[in-house]
């Protein structure tokens, strides 16, 4: 077996005490975490807390309970690196990650990912609430064991299904606040949802011979190219329309509906782009570096629409 196929076959890994270990590597445990996605999912998380307590700022929530989230998330991440860590190795896009190199040994990863997840899930429990902390472990187990251990290698739907435990972190926030489930964070829940399709599709068609030389099931790989590309603006039409829910229910008002009108509108160009140009290689990875901006430019609008009036309300009396 080749060096690249041998997680945690490093040498330095092995001997240095625990502490010295930590510091030496704490890149390669940080790139476990999937730092960028659980940046964004944290930030879902905090515009739900912040549209859960209009005017006042829920500070427990906001410290405890997105510290809880993300490293609760982060273990989900890390668990998802071990499981996937020979797919990953055969992959151009993974194959540098930490286990497949060998940076890391996968015991210490274990270590890491279960310090990380009860770490996470006991601060959620014992320092905000216990359904705040259930509905996190769900989120986990589904991203980390039913997405990546079954559905992932299962079915061509498999990120549609395991897009709901990406989806909860503004359910997460909100009833860090309330400890009840809001029905308007139900919303925000279903937008992330029917995002992450067009989000994930996008970089799949452009992935898809490495998905296919790994036998995982991806859209592209199993229903084509074109139909996938369909797929795609589906999910994009069904998140312009599902983003209108929060203005039709007076969640939200003019400044958010102008917002994801626009954002929408963008959105839905590079979904007909895709189908109008298939010959243009550069769409699809353009799709995905917009799908992140999208999602990170909606819920920035939500919470200005909702804030806007609470902050400058005094100045215009
Ligand atoms: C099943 C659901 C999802 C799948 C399959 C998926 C898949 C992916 C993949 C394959 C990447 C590329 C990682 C790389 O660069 O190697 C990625 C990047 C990213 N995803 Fe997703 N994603 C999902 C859900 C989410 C959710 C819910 C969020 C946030 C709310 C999110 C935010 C991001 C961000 C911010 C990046 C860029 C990360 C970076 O460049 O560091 N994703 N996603
Ligand atoms: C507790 C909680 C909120 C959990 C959420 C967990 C979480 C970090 C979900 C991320 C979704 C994601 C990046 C999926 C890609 O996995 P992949 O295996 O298809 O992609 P890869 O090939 O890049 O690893």
């Amino acid at each position: 077996m080749s060096r690249t196929l041998e997680a945690g076959s490093n040498p330095t890994a092995d001997q240095a005490p625990p502490l010295q270990h930590l510091l030496q590597h704490w890149r390669d445990y940080y790139e476990l975490t999937k730092p960028g996605v659980v940046a964004l999912m944290v930030f879902t998380a905090i515009v739900g807390q912040l549209l859960a307590s209009p005017g006042t700022l829920p500070w427990n929530a906001l410290i405890v309970g997105n510290l809880g989230i993300a490293l609760a998330a982060g273990s989900a991440a890390a668990i998802n690196h071990l499981v996937d860590w020979r797919v990953d190795a055969r992959m151009k896009r993974t194959q540098g990650r930490p286990l497949p190199t060998g940076h890391l040994r996968t015991t210490h990863a274990v270590a890491f990912a279960g310090t990380l997840g009860i770490a996470g899930l006991g601060l959620l429990f014992f320092a905000v609430n216990p359904l705040t902390a259930y509905l996190t472990f769900g989120s986990l187990i589904g991203y980390a064991f039913i997405y990546t251990l079954y559905l992932k290698r299962a079915t061509p739907q498999n990120i549609v299904i395991g897009g709901a435990a990406g989806a909860a972190p503004p359910v997460l926030g909100w009833v860090a606040v309330t400890g009840t489930i809001d029905p308007h964070a139900l919303l925000l829940f279903l937008i992330i949802f029917v995002w992450t399709p067009p989000h994930f599709w996008a970089l799949a068609i452009h992935r898809r011979e490495e998905y296919a030389s790994v036998d995982i099931p991806m859209l592209p790989v199993t229903h084509g190219d074109r139909y996938t590309r369909w797929q795609i603006l589906f999910y994009t039409l069904l998140l312009v329309g599902v983003t209108l829910l929060p203005f039709a229910t007076g969640m939200s008002g003019l400044i958010y509906l102008a917002g994801a009108l626009v954002l929408g509108a963008r959105y839905l160009y590079y979904g007909i782009a895709m189908l109008r140009r298939p010959e243009d290689p550069s769409l699809p990875m353009r799709s995905f570096g917009f799908s992140i901006v999208y999602l990170m430019a909606l819920f920035a609008v939500l919470l200005v629409d909702a804030y806007l009036p609470i902050v400058i309300g005094p100045f215009i009396g």
